[in-house]
């Protein structure tokens, strides 16, 4: 189990290092385009399993949707302080 925080950290370290089989690092290279495709379609996910899932399948979705979103941010450079600023 991680936080928010703790998973940007380890992507953050994937991007650095690129360890071979991460998926990370080829959902990096995949660029922007690809990324923001992703957080939409777990976004979806999300959105269908609040209407028909359990509270545990959900919680899963949403887990893929905060990932998805990191990478993103990963993607464009932004860093959890460009974020939070805004919270
Ligand atoms: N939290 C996640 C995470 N959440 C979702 N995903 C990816 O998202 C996929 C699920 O999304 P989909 O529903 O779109 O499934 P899919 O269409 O089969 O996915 P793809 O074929 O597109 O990869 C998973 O199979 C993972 O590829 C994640 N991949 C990695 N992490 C964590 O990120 C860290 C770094 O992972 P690596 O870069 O793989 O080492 C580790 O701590 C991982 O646990």
């Amino acid at each position: 189990m991680k936080t928010f925080d703790e998973l940007f950290a380890e992507l953050t370290e994937r991007a650095r290092t690129r360890p071979a089989g991460s998926g990370t690092v080829a959902a990096l290279d995949a660029g922007v385009h690809a990324q923001g495709k992703k957080v939409l379609e777990e976004a979806g996910e999300v959105w269908l399993a609040a209407e028909h899932e359990t509270d545990e399948q959900l919680a899963e979705e949403i887990s893929q949707l905060l990932y998805r979103v990191q990478v993103l941010m990963l993607g464009r450079g932004l860093t959890l302080d460009d974020v939070y600023r805004y919270l």
